[in-house]
């Protein structure tokens, strides 16, 4: 279980052009139970991304704390069942290193013997609807849905018990992330992984979310269960799904995968 208390966190620095003190998130409390999915929406610059490298430990909160089974995520003891996909799959892997040495990695790092790295690549590669041909090639020889589902091979590679989701279907085309996200669903089925879904994307949230949070200038405006989005109370929330409605509507006319999964989602 995942606890978020009172965290904030600001930038500042000692040079005139920074921006100094800006407070980018402040009184973040939430919970994330075994198994469930929680969405952060928000719009561009509300602290959504500040807020997922805070839950990687890649940074400290100024004040609060987060926990992840009761193990202080600021210590490596606590991230250690955390894993990580984000947006730009083009970047998240190494350009000179191969699937295999890109997927190799991570095993190593865990403690995996070299002897048994290969069958748990073929292994992982299958999870993510790829077959061992992959081993070989290069990120630039992979589309941007291949590209992805490596790295979501390397995030389940260490068998992680969270995974933060950071835009990662954002970039693709809607055919490929349909597709993304129903491997997502399929990888929590039988791993029974926990995901934070960052996204602008109300709809692929609804679709993958157990609950959706909304934050804005860095607080959080409301956490609302994805079957109940009716029931929004704030302002910000019902602006977005009303944004993300008619921006559904709009794709319904010439999209048929956009068709699909409005019609599943609302
Ligand atoms: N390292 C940093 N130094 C200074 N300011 C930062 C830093 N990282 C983020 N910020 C600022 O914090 C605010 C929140 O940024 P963040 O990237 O978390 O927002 P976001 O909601 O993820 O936005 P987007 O959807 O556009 O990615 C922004 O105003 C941003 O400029």
């Amino acid at each position: 279980m995942l606890t978020v208390d009172q965290v904030e966190k600001s930038y500042g620095g000692a040079g005139r052009l920074s921006r100094r003190g800006k407070k980018v998130l402040q009184n973040i409390s939430f919970v994330v139970e075994e198994d469930e999915v929680l969405g952060i929406i928000g719009e561009s610059g509300s602290g959504k991304s500040t807020l997922g490298r805070l839950l990687l430990g890649i940074e400290k909160p100024d004040k609060g704390t987060l926990h992840f089974d009761d193990r202080d995520i600021a210590a490596r003891a606590g991230r250690r069942r955390i894993s990580a996909v984000f947006q730009d799959y083009t970047s998240s892997i190494h350009p000179y290193y191969t699937v295999e040495k890109a997927l190799a990695e991570p095993l190593k790092l865990y403690g995996w013997k070299d002897g048994d790295i290969g069958l748990r690549i073929d292994f992982l590669l299958r999870q993510v609807g790829l077959d061992s041909s992959y081993r070989s090639k290069y990120p630039h020889e992979l589309s941007g849905g291949e590209a992805q589902r490596v790295c979501i091979a390397r995030a389940i590679s260490t068998e992680p018990k969270c995974i933060v989701l950071d835009e990662a279907v954002s970039s693709l085309d809607a055919s490929v992330q349909f597709q993304v996200l129903e491997l997502l669903k399929e990888l929590k089925a039988s791993y029974g992984i926990s995901y934070i879904f960052i996204t602008h994307d109300i709809q692929a949230a609804v679709y993958l979310c157990d609950r959706l949070m909304f934050i804005r200038s860095g607080q959080i405006e409301e956490i609302v269960s994805a079957r109940q989005l009716t029931e929004v109370r704030s302002e910000y929330a019902a602006a977005m799904l009303d944004m993300a409605l008619r921006l559904a509507g709009q794709g319904e006319a010439s999209s048929a995968g956009g068709e699909q999964r409005k019609e599943r989602i609302w």
